[in-house]
Order: C-alpha cells, then sequence, then structure tokens
C-alpha cells in the first residue's frame, strides 16, 4: 500500500467524497429497480398477455437488482485523467445521471475505459495519469497513481506500489476473485478483442488463463449484443473449478453466464467415472461415425413393404421402400423426425397402390358383366346420366377413390404405425449407444479395426452404469435421434479446454452455431484422456484451423522459485517449450522425505507447522487419486482442501503440499503432467512430502 502522505490523504479524501456520490447513484438505482420489481410482482394481470408481460418486466428487473447487488463490493476501482483535464472514473458497472454529460462511473468494458488498461509512457492514449483506488465496502482505503505523459509527480499525484503487486499480496479465499482492477495489457488486449470467431488463449500455469476467459465472457456479454442475445457459456473441467470460479462472474455484474461441465450441458448425471484408457478411446471422433452407423441400419435396412389394409394385402417392392428411405435420409431430419417423413412417404406410396390396384379391380367386374350381359356398364351409365341432362365424363374406378380419406386413415391408424416401427423404431440416445457397445453385431467400422484389448475396453455389460466418458456419445447418439440440442450459445468459453477429448469438442460445437468461441488451456497440463498435442489437432476438424492463438506469458500465480524447480520436468514434457517467467517471488520450495508409516505424522506437523506460521492462509494437500481416501479419512480436511491430482487444473491456494510425487508421476499415464499441476498451485509456498520405501504408493498407514 502507498505512503499516504499528506498530499495522499487529501486525495484519499477527495476520492472517498466522489465515491460517496457514485455510491449515492447507485444505492437510488437498486432502490428503484427492487420498488419497481415488488410492484410488478404484487400487480394481478388480466389475461394470457398481461401474466406474460409481467413474467418477461419481472425478469428483467430481477436480473437488473441481482447485476447492481453483484456489482457493489468494488463498484468504482479506478479513475483516468485526460491530458485535457477530463476526469473519468471506471467500475464495475457504468452509472450516467441524465443531468451530465459525462458518466459518473464508465463500466470498465467501455471504449471509454480502454486506456485505463492498455495506457502506456511509451501509448499514453491521451492519458495524464492513471489511478487505482482500493475501496472496503465504501471506504477509500488506498490508491496509488501512475504518471503516463512524462509529467512530473505533483502533490496531488501518489506514487506508491503497483495495485497489481497488493492484489496478488491478498491471502487466498478458495474462489477466485476478479482481476478487473489490474488486468494486464497482454490480458486485456484478449479480453477485448474485436475477434468474433474462435481465439485461443495458451500460456503456462497461473498466467491468467481463467482471468482472461472469465472477463471475456463478461465483455462478450456487454459487447456483442448478439451473441449476448444468445447467451454465453462458461464450461469447466468438473464442479470443483466451478465453485472455484463462480463469484468472477457475478462480481462483474453479469448473473447471467451459464457455468456448466460436459455433463450438465448435455443433462445428464453419470454414475460412474470411466478409467481414463476407457475415457481416452470413447472420447475418439471416430466413434460418431460407428453410432451414425447404428442408426442407419435401424433405417429400414433392405426389403419390401407388406401389410393387410382391410380385406386387401398391399406390398411395397422394395425399390419404393428404399426411396423412401434415401428421401428420408437425405432430408436432414435427425432419425426420429426423419421416421415421419419415410412413414408419410410409405402411405403415399400405399394410397397410389390401393388406388391402382382399386381400379383394376373394377375394370374386372365390368369386364366380367360385359362378359356374361354384353352391357359395357360405363357407357350405359352415361347413357343414363345424359337422360337427366348430367354431361359426365365416364366413370372409371379410380375416380371413386378418395385418395386423401385414405392417407389420413393411414396416418392415424396404429396397426400400420406398428409396421413402419418395425421397420424404422423410434430410438433413444441410450437405445443407439447402448447398441455400439453392447450388440457383437452392430455396425461400428471404427470399433472393430481397434485391437481386442481395446475393444474389451468399450464394451459395457447390459445393466452398466452410464460414465462420464458415455456422456458425450450420449449426446452425439442424442443428436442424431433427436437433432441438435434446443439450448445454443452465442458465445462460448471453455477453461482448461487441452482437457476435452474430440466427442466433447463435438457436443460444445453443436452448441455454438456461430463458432464463436474463447478457449484457453495448456497442453502441457493436459490429463491423460486427451490425445490431441496442440490446438491445430484438438480444433482443426470442428472448428478448421483459423483461429485466433494469443500467448500470455507471465505468470501471476506460481512462483518464480516453485517455476524454477519444475522446469525439468516441464522440459521433459514439452522439451521445446520456453520456461514462463512470474512476477512473484517466494520461499524456495522444500522436500521432506518420510516413509510410508510415517506419512500421515509428517504432514500433520507440516500442516500445523504451516497453519502456526501463516494464520488464515490457505493450504492444499495435493495427492494421487488413489490416496485421497486414506488421507481424507485421517482427517486432513480439517486443516487443509485435499484434492485429488487429477482435480487439481486451474486450483489455486497459497500454500500446496504435494504427497507422494512419484506415485502421481505413475498412478495414470501423463502423470508427469498431473504432478506439473501439482506443483504449480501454490501462490507462495510449495513443499514436497516423497515417500520412500517398499510400500510406498498408496499403502501408507497412519
Ligand atoms: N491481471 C491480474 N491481476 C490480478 N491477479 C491476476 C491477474 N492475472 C492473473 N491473476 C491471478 O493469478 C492467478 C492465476 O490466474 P489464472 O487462474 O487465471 O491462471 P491460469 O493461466 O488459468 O492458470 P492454470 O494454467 O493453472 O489454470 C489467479 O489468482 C489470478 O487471480
Amino acid at each position: 500500500m502507498p505512503q499516504i502522505n499528506e498530499g495522499a490523504a487529501h486525495e484519499v479524501k477527495h476520492e472517498q467524497a466522489q465515491v460517496a456520490v457514485v455510491g449515492e447513484l447507485f444505492d437510488t438505482r437498486l432502490a428503484e429497480a427492487r420498488a419497481e420489481l415488488k410492484q410488478v410482482l404484487a400487480s394481478s394481470p388480466d389475461g394470457a398477455g398481461e401474466t406474460y408481460e409481467r413474467e418477461v418486466t419481472a425478469g428483467r428487473l430481477t436480473r437488473e437488482v441481482r447485476r447492481l447487488e453483484g456489482a457493489e463490493d468494488g463498484l468504482v476501482f479506478g479513475r483516468i485523467d485526460l491530458a485535457d483535464k477530463t476526469v473519468l472514473r471506471i467500475g464495475r458497472i457504468g452509472l450516467h445521471r441524465e443531468a451530465d454529460e459525462l458518466p459518473l462511473l464508465v463500466d470498465w468494458r467501455a471504449e471509454a475505459a480502454r486506456p485505463f488498461y492498455e495506457a502506456t509512457p511509451v501509448h499514453p492514449m491521451g492519458l495524464r495519469r492513471r489511478r487505482h483506488l482500493r475501496l472496503a465496502g465504501r471506504t477509500v482505503t488506498g490508491l496509488s497513481d501512475e504518471l503516463l505523459d512524462g509529467s512530473e509527480p505533483t502533490g496531488r499525484d501518489v506514487i506508491g506500489d503497483s495495485p497489481l503487486t497488493a492484489a496478488l499480496q491478498e491471502k487466498r479465499t478458495g474462489r477466485m476473485g476478479t482481476a478487473v482492477a489490474t488486468l494486464q495489457v497482454e490480458q486485456d488486449a484478449i479480453v477485448r478483442s474485436p475477434h468474433r470467431g474462435v481465439t485461443v488463449v495458451q500460456g503456462g500455469p497461473g498466467t491468467g488463463k481463467t482471468v482472461v476467459a472469465l472477463h471475456r465472457a463478461a465483455y462478450v456479454l456487454y459487447a456483442f449484443p448478439r451473441a449476448s442475445e444468445r447467451g454465453v457459456l462458461v464450461l469447466g473441467p468438473n464442479t470443483r473449478f466451478l465453485d472455484y470460479i463462480s463469484q468472477v462472474l457475478p462480481s462483474l455484474g453479469e448473473n447471467d453466464v451459464v457455468l456448466a461441465t460436459c455433463e450438465e450441458l448435455a443433462g445428464i448425471a453419470p454414475d460412474t467415472a470411466a478409467p481414463f484408457e476407457t475415457a481416452r478411446l470413447k472420447g475418439s471422433a471416430a466413434l460418431a461415425d460407428d453410432l451414425a452407423a447404428v442408426v442407419r441400419s435401424r433405417q429400414a435396412p433392405g426389403g419390401e413393404f407388406d401389410i393387410r389394409i382391410g380385406r386387401e394385402r398391399i406390398r411395397l417392392r422394395d425399390d419404393v421402400v428404399a426411396a423412401a428411405r434415401a428421401t428420408a435420409q437425405t432430408s436432414g431430419l435427425a432419425h426420429n423426425r426423419a421416421r415421419q417423413l419415410f412413414k408419410e412417404l410409405l402411405i403415399d406410396a400405399l394410397v397410389r397402390e390401393l388406388a391402382r390396384s382399386g381400379a383394376e379391380e373394377l375394370e374386372r367386374i365390368d369386364a366380367q358383366v360385359a362378359q356374361l350381359t354384353g352391357l359395357d356398364l360405363d357407357r350405359v351409365a352415361a347413357a343414363d346420366l345424359r337422360r337427366l341432362g348430367i354431361d359426365a365424363a365416364p366413370a372409371s374406378g379410380a375416380d371413386e377413390f378418395d385418395a386423401d380419406t385414405v392417407r389420413a386413415g393411414l396416418l392415424d391408424d396404429a396397426f400400420l404405425d406398428e409396421a413402419v416401427e418395425e421397420l424404422w423404431p423410434h430410438l433413444t440416445p441410450g437405445d443407439v449407444v447402448h447398441t455400439l457397445l453392447t450388440d457383437p453385431a452392430a455396425p461400428a467400422p471404427h470399433l472393430r479395426r481397434l485391437p481386442a484389448s481395446q475393444q474389451a475396453l468399450l464394451r459395457r455389460t447390459p445393466d452398466a452404469p452410464w460414465t462420464d466418458a458415455d456422456v458425450p456419445l450420449l449426446d452425439e447418439a442424442a443428436s442424431l435421434v433427436d437433432g441438435p440440442p434446443e439450448h445454443t450459445f452465442g458465445h462460448v468459453v471453455v477453461d482448461e479446454a487441452q482437457e476435452l477429448t474430440a466427442m466433447q469438442w463435438r457436443m460444445i460445437v453443436r452448441r455454438c452455431p456461430g463458432r464463436s468461441m474463447t478457449l484457453v488451456g495448456d497442453f502441457a497440463q493436459a490429463g491423460p484422456a486427451t490425445v490431441a498435442r496442440d490446438w491445430k489437432e484438438a480444433l482443426g476438424p470442428d472448428l478448421g484451423r483459423r483461429f485466433d492463438l494469443r500467448t500470455l506469458t507471465v505468470s501471476y500465480r506460481t512462483t518464480q522459485e516453485i517455476l524454477a524447480t519444475t522446469e525439468d520436468l516441464l522440459a521433459r514434457i514439452d522439451p521445446g517449450r520456453p520456461p514462463i517467467r512470474s512476477i512473484r517471488h517466494g520461499e524456495p520450495p522444500r522436500t521432506l522425505t518420510t516413509t510410508p508409516a510415517s506419512l500421515l505424522a509428517t504432514l500433520d506437523r507440516e500442516l500445523l507447522e504451516q497453519s502456526r506460521a501463516h494464520p488464515g492462509e490457505l493450504i492444499g494437500v495435493i495427492c494421487a487419486d488413489d490416496r485421497t481416501e486414506q488421507l481424507a479419512a485421517a482427517g486432513i480436511e480439517q486443516h487443509a482442501r485435499l484434492v485429488p491430482a487429477s482435480q487439481a487444473r486451474g486450483l489455486e491456494f497459497d500454500a500446496a503440499v504435494v504427497i507422494d510425487p512419484d506415485q502421481i508421476t505413475t498412478a495414470r499415464p501423463g502423470g508427469e503432467r498431473d504432478l506439473y499441476v501439482a506443483l504449480t498451485r501454490a501462490t507462495k509456498r510449495l513443499c514436497t512430502i516423497a515417500v520412500t520405501g517398499a510400500e510406498a504408493h498408496g499403502t501408507a498407514a497412519g
């Protein structure tokens, strides 16, 4: 915090007064929105139209109230002074009094706020001074200025610690906070990018990828109205991570973003998690073709259609059925909808057939009558009609056949529908995936080409529960049988995007028809289900190669000392990658060595010492997944957050204690990447506990 000298004290007082004015307007707006909402909720609408209108208005006002409430904390955080002496205050939302020419508070996403983030002494963007404010509630607790135009500080400029340093020194709470006051130039450039297609942000641990992703989501909502109308989705790897980031967008005044995992997006709650080998195999896009083949195999694969209608037995030739099938299959409709088209085409053919056979029957009767009596019935009938003064064309059997009535009757006929069901059954997504993975006779060109051991991993038993790895398959099957998902988004943000399998990419792309996305991740941190090695490989099949690739280069989390100890590991994971640098410095990481029998005692002691030395700090204990249960049973969670290595991606702690790195490395393929993730979670202190001895992995006793 800058030293509050006399000039600074004066400035703090001045800012305090301004913050109070902004706060007053904020309170008025919030009170107005709440009162209006109350009034709308108390009204009694007359009729469906008014009820609908009331719902819409109440929805809008509820959102407005939540938006304002979310932005209250740290409402004002910046100020820019332009060379022409214009002063603008920057905050989480915009506030404007009608009578004023300038806004009282400029939304951080507005163009007018851009210089607050992007101005540098080399490119001052018309600024003389940039000021950061620190607030506790509505009290200004500190401020610091940067002079950008080369002018000398005056008594009204407060030159002190960088606001970024102050922000980074705050204790971790277990929930990510916003970085709206201190977004750095390279981050801001991505957040504010006008690019509406696919933006990919890569960078090492702690470089702010999540920060950028979330602020980008808020920016899109503000700056791209069409995308915002269709909604913004933020997709994360697991609920633990979503919980970690859950507060960021509300505190940016944005409550309308949907936060979801892939499972939540598909609306499927799997019963269990698949082993990674299975997850990797089930992630292959080639299975999409196999699923499509299974569905096709249930679409009138061949043969004629034979049905009794009334007393008649009608048979449609196989080429007639094949033509209906081809038309339905090329209609672009999903299986269950195309079934209706197929059925209607069959009915059309049946009606034609009935008309033809009816006409033939009448002709046959006429011919028999003529042969027996010598009368031409058609001519007799026509002569009779002429005598009556009616000019009639010769009657034919077809004229007496009411095709429309017959057609309508057949459309409603349950018996006919059953017959169609034999050829083209209604399917559920579960039927399709189940058939692919359980039925050895199912068409599955890709699956068949796999070695027997892999086929065995993919096979499921009839009653097996669905796993997380089945979710993208079920979602793919849903799109094949019921059509594309109803709920789509205007912009999708994916965090830890390196984790997604090809099948998961397909489910995301289905939900973002406009292909407007921000994808952030780091392949050096990829889990074992990931097979793609880079973005081109991961995105190529669904999004092509035209994406805007940005790289973040500075870590704001992991200290330089910790990064230095992970350099060898990183070089093994990704030999060509240049090490990243950090703006943080801290204690050198420590390694403790223990035996399986004394692991719990060693860990206990370490946690106790850390809590005593650094009260209130958040400690994360990261271990191989297999060891989680043992540590949980020992009550570790009373002192620290216990995180299985597979779920540590994206998380952050003041201190991290990494248990048995060798076990993490060997627990699953790509274990070195799991270890790299685990070692880079701490903002201050890293302690590694190595476990030596024959029973080192997973068998330690307390
Ligand atoms: N501009 C910033 N101002 C303040 N804090 C920042 C800024 N950028 C990043 N941070 C902080 O740095 C930490 C790491 O950021 P973040 O989690 O976004 O990194 P990441 O690249 O997503 O990391 P990982 O690869 O481990 O998932 C967070 O605590 C975040 O709040």
